[in-house]
């Protein structure tokens, strides 16, 4: 009856201020045993991100019981987002301990003048989310609760997050990325359907785990969070594969830093850092990207009007990665004997991961990918063929497309393997007369394919700095 007569007389906002005047010490026993905790959409003219966070928070709490619910959908995301609507509650239980949510929304006049001096009255909608429970679980609520809901909505909103391959270039019409233009990566790659060792892919994921949960380690011991993978092996073994299967995995989204379109340290920087935070840089073919070699390598020539391997990695591990959390930079190759052996040293690439010739275990995800089956009749012929003969998954991937039947795409397979085996043998037997030849001859083929993918990679930037340079002037 008190409390009832209290609240006839005070308005609610003024028992709150009495409450906070008096510390809360005199009245709170026959006051309300709940306590509500008033979250704004706006601190100032930043979002609140706790506003923000139970926003996603509670859209994962939605029970059929709800009435109204409002849905919306911003351009390039890919989900609907229901949420809650005004005046809806919202019972949530953690440690015992019963809360209850409430999305409010008040409307408020906004006077405004303008460059003339006439004011106007505007109504504006001011939304907020009310957080009620007993007042004895206060500290529980401010150092678990709230805390949970943060991490629970980040994680969440990582989950939603629709990853974007960023490149110069590409531009898709929006310039949030400042000199990047992104697209959605939409690549179908995971670890699942990745043919790789079994051992190292898990070695991998353990990696990846490991990093994206060590924010306070990283902070502890004072080292920049960030991560480096080198990825070698032939074309076609599936290094692109792999890392949007890591995008994919951790919801990062990739910056395909094409080198060949840079000209100097100070654009590499600019670049850098316009990079978001939770991305993976990617530097592809880095042995033949530019002649980094000729460039002043091993900090000889630091020049910001070049562009050096040392100011790369200089870069890189220094000022850069302490700009950002959670910086994953991976380079490939598909000649690590070429590698400038400052690349290799260690502590700058963190794993070196090898993308091999398909494996009999790597076939079996293809088959699993490509035809939907797990054994057939043909798998141990295939597996010795394959033990016999260096195939890239790519090749295997694309007998495997030729048909739909199983039976029909494994025996192609298998005669497209003997044929190999054969070529292979054939070769040896002509290797075994001609020794010295055939290693000369050898050593000239693969150099002869590394000018041809530099070159090729040459045309591929001039392609693009056109295209860049056209943009501007648009
Ligand atoms: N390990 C793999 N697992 C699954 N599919 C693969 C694998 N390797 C290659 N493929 C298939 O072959 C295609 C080409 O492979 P990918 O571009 O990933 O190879 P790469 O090693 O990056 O080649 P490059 O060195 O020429 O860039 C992929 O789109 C995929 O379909």
């Amino acid at each position: 009856e008190v409390q009832n007569m209290i609240n006839q007389l005070i308005p609610k906002a003024l028992q709150e201020k009495i409450l906070s005047k008096l510390g809360g010490l005199i009245l709170m026993g026959s006051l309300s045993p709940n306590v509500t905790l008033v979250v704004d959409e706006y601190k100032g003219l930043s979002i609140n991100e706790i506003f923000e966070a139970s926003e996603i928070y509670l859209r994962t709490k939605i029970t059929p019981s709800i009435e109204r619910l409002k849905v919306s959908k911003v351009p390039r995301e890919k989900n609907l987002s229901v949420t809650i609507n005004k005046g809806e509650k919202i019972i949530d239980v953690f440690e015992g301990i019963q809360l209850i949510w409430e999305v409010i929304c008040i409307e408020d006049q906004k006077t405004s003048f303008d460059y003339e001096g006439y004011f106007s009255n505007e109504k504006v909608e001011r939304k907020s989310i009310e957080l009620s429970f007993n007042r004895k679980h206060k500290e529980i609520v401010l150092n678990s609760y709230l805390p949970y809901v943060l991490e629970r909505s980040k994680a969440i909103k990582a989950e939603n997050k629709a990853v974007k391959l960023f490149s110069l270039g590409s531009f898709s019409g929006d310039y949030e990325g400042g000199p990047w233009g992104s697209v959605n990566l939409d690549h179908p790659s995971t670890f699942e359907t990745l043919a790789m060792d079994s051992t190292l892919k898990e070695e991998l994921i353990d990696d990846l785990d490991r990093f994206v949960r060590r924010r306070e380690f990283y902070r502890r011991v004072g080292k920049a969070w960030k991560r480096g993978y080198l990825l070698y092996g032939p074309p076609g073994t599936g290094k692109s594969s792999l890392i949007a299967a890591m995008a994919n995995y951790l919801k990062f989204h990739i910056y395909d830093l094409e080198l060949t379109c840079l000209t100097s340290n100070s654009e590499l920087k600019r670049l850098m850092v316009s990079t978001a935070n939770r991305s993976i840089i990617v530097i592809e073919d880095i042995d033949c990207s530019v002649e980094l070699e000729n460039r002043g390598v091993g900090g000889y020539n630091q020049s910001d009007n070049q562009l050096t391997l040392s100011g790369l990695l200089n870069f890189i591990d220094g000022l850069w990665s302490s700009c950002g959390d959670e910086r994953i930079v991976v380079f490939t190759t598909n000649h690590k004997e070429r590698l400038d052996p400052a690349l290799l040293r260690p502590g700058r690439m963190d794993m070196h991961i090898h993308m091999s010739y398909c494996t009999p275990c790597g076939f079996k995800t293809l088959a699993l990918n490509y035809l939907g089956i797990c054994n057939h009749i043909l798998f141990s012929e295939i597996g010795m063929l394959l033990s016999d003969v260096e195939i890239t998954p790519a090749e295997i991937a694309e007998e495997l497309m030729k048909s739909e039947e199983a039976d029909i795409a494994l025996a192609r397979l298998v005669e497209f393997l003997q044929k190999k085996k054969k070529a292979k043998d054939g070769e040896s037997k002509f290797e075994g007369g001609n020794e010295v030849d055939e290693e000369g001859t050898k050593s000239e083929e693969t150099n002869e394919g590394g000018e041809k993918k530099a070159n090729r990679k040459k045309r591929k930037a001039e392609r693009r700095k056109c295209f860049l340079q056209q943009k501007t002037r648009r």
